[in-house]
């Protein structure tokens, strides 16, 4: 399988988006494809054998649009690509910013033709001054020439309309370009038309008829004002939709452009920090930004590693430490050795992962495809449909005309279009600012249906930093006992070989104590219990009740009791079948756990904890933390987690688990959401859906409040939109002309269909501000 990016050229509206997707669907070998209209990209997964991009891209261009394959970044090839480093990403936002420059250019030379045709145009009705060569009745064709002279250079300043427009009729998939397209044509032909009767009529010297035909039956100013007024709606979006990725573009500016590379020689330059390599040394000097990730090889000073995550206390690095691209060197100088580069680097990694997330398409957004995909082809019926009504009910050519071209220029499937992405677009940004990375659309979108929290115990609602506190040796039954430095020395030995954090504490009180572990053989991990080994002749064993029960071993059921409803973890150690020693090891409720599980009731979600250790000493962190005691499940089996995460949702909840993402991969993946805390510099967790770069459980409560906005803005814009073009094309078709005798005007359908598109982007902008009020 492989999976793709590809840049997609020449689509216009939302139309255009469901033609890509369809022609590349079609591919034999495709599995996978979603278009994202706002950033003119396209992710493919096919099978490689089947095809390869070379076939997709062509497809793309049968269908009248165009395909190129962005170089991937995370496969083999990023990072080592032969310029050194890798080209700065190209950004969807200056594209987008291009695109505005461009609209603006057409749209400022538009107006400036616009405005003495629709003064010759509309004047004549409404009794404005006319210049005398054309007062006279006598000279209406020189006023009809003079319109059409000035409506030439509007049509080929937006040719690119009807260019679109055309094309997509011949491909039989028509857009929004055509509806336009045959909107302004329809106008301007009936014009030409009413010109040559004109001509007639002036040649056999009727005069006053040739002046009631101009003014009954020419359109120039209106097909000038449609296609103006469409470009006036297109500029706004562009400009809008070029404010979406400004999160994303403030995320690429962390990292500094430059870079001092220090010579094998000693001697220092300045260099282009995206042409750095991997291996070379580079020096940081006090309050510049780190421009690569990388290891301190001479030098130490406090980081600023705020940005990545949101710890605002300057972290120490000496000489082997790793320090990230775009944290801030705060005190002293250093020299860094470069270990990744480019697209490498974390940051770059961040930014990737929140534009893949982009490329993704939320479920919500599959309906609005769907309608915005037979969109066009219903409303060109309903045109027709209107135009035969009209003629039938008795109407004029020009009014049954005018109908429908107010009803091809009322109709807008790009609010359906844009909804969606856009909203999707400034809601992960506004998360990567927050520190919140969603993985993809659909968890964005997930998240907000969520009704509990399942909460792992160690390292998300406490610090995950436990500590030695206690150290109690037992007499044995001969009456001896082990000193407190005779049980550590054992434990030591023990727990030496373990990554468990409950080991780290151990490992790290000897430390203190200087003691230096003794080697142990047949060590062996028993997931869930505990530790044992053999030191010589001796049986040795570390781990919780269970284990010892599981040995065989004895000991007292009450000073176990007592440790845990402290809120400590007892571990007990036996040599040859004998207890002789209860470590007592503590971890800190973190201080912000208990007002983000508050916050989260708030929010009307339960919160569970989950589990491995003992259930009395859960129940003692879970009243510290605020946690119902219903709601706590202990004593689980690292490999049981998982189910327990099923066993809830098939009890009909829906389920996000909160895990550090290493240990808790599965259930993370079981869970409809995953979120991973703590990630800060290591953003790569497996299984999880969201990442969460600070280890503050306030933030789930923050990504499910963005999450609802998110979900809100979208239900809001969609159904504005549906709303919008239910009412606008009957409305246009005349419907009200029975009843008033009014009749909408194809310019002021032109202008509610820009203001519509205009009205969704403005509106998904608002998630830009987004904040949580709960915490
Ligand atoms: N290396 C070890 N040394 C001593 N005891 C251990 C060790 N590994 C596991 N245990 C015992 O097994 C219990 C369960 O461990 P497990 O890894 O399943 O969960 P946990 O880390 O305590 O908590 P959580 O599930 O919240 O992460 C621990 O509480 C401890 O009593
Ligand atoms: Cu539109």
């Amino acid at each position: 399988m492989a999976h793709q990016k590809f840049d997609v050229g020449g689509m216009t509206c939302a139309a255009c988006q469901t033609h890509v997707e369809h022609a590349v669907e079609n591919v034999p070998g495709v599995s996978s494809v979603s278009v994202n209209l706002l950033s003119g990209s396209m992710a493919v997964d096919y099978n490689d054998a089947a095809c390869d991009a070379d076939t997709i891209c062509s497809a793309v261009d049968r269908a009248g649009y165009s395909a190129a394959p962005i170089a991937a970044a995370g496969t083999g090839a990023a990072g080592t690509s032969a310029s050194a480093g890798t080209a700065p990403m190209e950004s969807p936002t200056k594209k987008l910013e291009a695109a505005a420059r461009a609209m603006k250019t057409r749209l400022i030379a538009s107006i400036i033709f616009l405005i003495p045709l629709f003064y010759l145009g509309m004047g004549h009705m409404l009794g404005w001054p006319l210049p005398a060569v054309f007062a006279d009745h006598a000279h209406s064709m020189t006023l009809a020439l003079t319109e059409l002279m000035l409506l030439l250079p509007i049509l080929y300043m937006n040719r690119a309309y009807f260019i679109n427009g055309f094309k997509s009729l011949a491909h039989r998939a028509p857009t929004m370009d055509a509806l336009i397209a045959i909107g302004a044509t329809a106008s301007v032909a009936w014009s030409v038309y009413a010109l040559f009767v004109m001509a007639d009529q002036l040649a056999r010297a009727q005069v006053h008829m040739a002046m009631m035909t101009a003014m009954d039956n020419l359109y120039f100013e209106s097909a000038g004002t449609i296609l103006t007024l469409v470009t006036v709606g297109k500029y706004l979006e562009c400009r809008s939709k070029s404010k979406t990725g400004s999160a994303i573009e403030g995320l690429i500016d962390l990292a500094p452009k430059q870079a001092h590379l220090v010579s094998p020689d000693g001697s220092e330059s300045t260099v282009d920090a995206t042409l750095v390599q991997m291996g070379q040394i580079l020096r940081v000097k006090p309050g510049e930004s780190i421009p690569v990730d990388g290891v301190v090889v001479e030098g130490s000073t406090a980081v600023d590693e705020s940005a990545l995550t949101g710890e605002s206390i300057p972290q120490e690095k000496t000489v082997g430490d790793t320090v990230y691209a775009a944290t801030i060197n705060r005190t002293g100088s250093f020299d860094l050795r470069a270990t990744r580069v480019g697209s490498d680097t974390n940051l770059s990694k961040i930014i990737q992962l929140v534009e893949d997330a982009n490329a993704t398409k939320a479920p919500i957004a599959r309906l609005a495809d769907k309608v915005a995909g037979v969109f066009v082809p219903v409303v060109l019926g309903i045109a027709a449909v209107t135009f035969i009504v009209w003629l039938a009910a008795g109407g004029s050519i020009t009014q049954a005309l005018t109908a429908s071209v107010a009803v091809l220029v009322i109709s807008c499937p790009c609010a359906l279009g844009l909804a969606t992405p856009v909203a999707i677009m400034v809601g992960t940004g506004r998360g990567a600012e927050m520190g919140v990375l969603f993985k993809n659309a659909e968890a964005l979108e997930t998240l907000q249906k969520v009704d509990t929290v399942v909460l792992d115990k160690t390292g998300t609602i406490t610090r995950g930093k436990p500590a030695v506190v206690d150290i109690m040796p037992q007499v044995r039954s001969d009456g001896s006992a082990m000193t407190q430095k005779q049980l550590m020395k054992l434990a030591c030995a023990l727990e030496r070989g373990s990554e468990h954090p409950l080991a780290e504490a151990i490992m790290d009180h000897a430390d203190k104590l200087g003691i230096v572990a003794r080697s142990v053989e047949d060590f062996r991990a028993i997931p869930g219990q505990g530790v044992t080994a053999h030191e010589g002749q001796n049986v040795i064993a570390a781990g919780n009740a269970r284990l010892m029960d599981s040995l065989g071993i004895a000991y007292s059921n009450e000073t176990l009791v007592t440790l845990s409803a402290q809120g400590k973890t007892p571990l007990l150690f036996a040599k040859n079948g004998e207890l002789v020693g209860i470590i007592a090891v503590a971890d800190e409720v973190k201080p912000t756990s208990p007002e983000a599980i508050r916050a989260l009731a708030n929010l009307g979600i339960r919160s569970v904890m989950l589990t491995g250790d003992n259930a009395v000493t859960a129940q003692a962190i879970a009243r510290s933390a605020g946690i119902d005691s219903a709601a706590v499940i202990a004593g689980v089996m690292p490999a049981d987690k998982e189910r327990h995460v099923h066993e809830l949702q098939r009890a009909g909840h829906r389920v996000a688990m909160v895990g550090d993402g290493i240990n808790d991969s599965p259930a993370l993946a079981r869970a409809d959401v995953g979120l991973a805390i703590g990630a800060g510099a290591d953003i790569a967790k497996e299984g999880a859906d969201v990442i969460l770069m600070h280890s503050d459980l306030a933030d789930v409560a923050r990504a499910l409040e963005l999450s609802r906005a998110v979900i809100r803005n979208i239900k809001q814009d969609l159904f504005w939109a549906l709303f919008y073009n239910s009412m606008g094309i009957p409305l246009a078709a005349g419907v009200l002309y029975p009843l008033l005798g009014w009749q909408l005007s194809p310019m002021f359908g032109a202008a509610a269909m820009s203001l519509s598109s205009v009205c969704v982007v403005t509106n998904a902008l608002r998630l830009r501000r987004f904040r949580s009020r709960s915490c």
